[in-house]
C-alpha cells in the first residue's frame, strides 16, 4: 500500500499496490501493521456502504463529536466521486481548510480522515457505491455537520451540488461550527 500524507496533517491518501496476472489482480486494502507504521487507526468499529443513483448528488459534510469522534477510511467501490475532507480540529492551524481527491472504482484509492475531520462527496457518475470504515459506532446524539456550499469554506465542487438531503441543507456554516477536540 502506498501512503501519501495530504496537505492537512494526519490525513492520508492510501493507494493499493496491485499484483497482476492474466486473471486480473490482487491488492491489499487494509493492513494493521502498515497503518500502525504510519500512526493511523488500526481498530475499526463499523463498516458502512452507501449507494447514490445520480451524478451531481452531494452528501455531507458530516462528523461525530466526542465521545463518538471517529476516524474514517473512505473508498468508492463503484463509479467515481469528488471526495472532500475538512479540518475541524480544535487548535489546528488549518482549521476550516479542505482538501479533495477523486476516488473511483478504477483507482481504488482510499482517503484516511483522522478524528476531528468532516467528510463529504459529490458523485461524478450515476450509480455510485461508497464503502467506509469507521473507528467509532454511529451515534446520532453526537453527529454534526457543516454546510457543504458555505462560501467561507469555498469548496470547488465540480458540479453545482444537487440532491442534498434535508438534513445536509440545514447544517450551519463553518463560522457557527465549534471546533472538535479529538
Ligand atoms: C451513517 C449511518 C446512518 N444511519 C441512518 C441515518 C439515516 O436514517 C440513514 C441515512 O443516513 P445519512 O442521510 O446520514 O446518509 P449519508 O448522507 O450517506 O451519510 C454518510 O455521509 C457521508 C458523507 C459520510 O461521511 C458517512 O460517514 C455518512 O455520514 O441511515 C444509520 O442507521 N447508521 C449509520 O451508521
Amino acid at each position: 500500500m502506498i501512503f501519501t500524507e495530504l496537505p492537512l496533517k494526519g490525513a492520508f491518501r492510501v493507494d493499493p499496490e496491485r499484483i497482476g496476472d492474466e486473471r486480473g489482480h490482487f491488492a491489499r486494502m487494509f493492513c494493521a501493521d502498515e497503518f500502525a507504521a504510519h500512526g493511523l487507526c488500526t481498530s475499526w468499529f463499523q463498516t458502512n456502504r452507501s449507494f447514490t443513483k445520480k451524478a451531481g448528488t452531494t452528501r455531507g459534510l458530516h462528523f461525530q463529536r466526542p465521545p463518538a469522534v471517529e476516524a474514517k477510511l473512505i473508498r468508492c467501490s463503484r463509479g467515481a466521486v469528488f471526495d472532500v475532507i475538512v479540518d475541524l480540529r480544535a487548535g489546528s492551524p488549518k482549521f476550516g481548510q479542505w482538501t479533495a481527491l477523486e476516488l473511483s472504482e478504477a483507482n481504488a484509492t482510499a482517503v484516511y480522515a483522522p478524528q476531528g475531520f468532516a467528510h463529504g462527496f459529490q458523485t461524478l457518475t450515476d450509480s455510485v457505491e461508497m464503502s467506509y470504515m469507521h473507528s467509532a459506532r454511529y451515534s446520532p446524539d453526537h453527529e454534526g455537520g457543516v454546510l457543504l456550499d458555505d462560501p467561507e469554506l469555498g469548496i470547488s465542487w465540480p458540479m453545482k451540488p444537487s440532491n442534498q438531503s434535508a438534513r445536509d441543507l440545514a447544517f450551519p456554516p463553518l463560522s457557527s461550527v465549534e471546533p472538535i477536540k479529538p
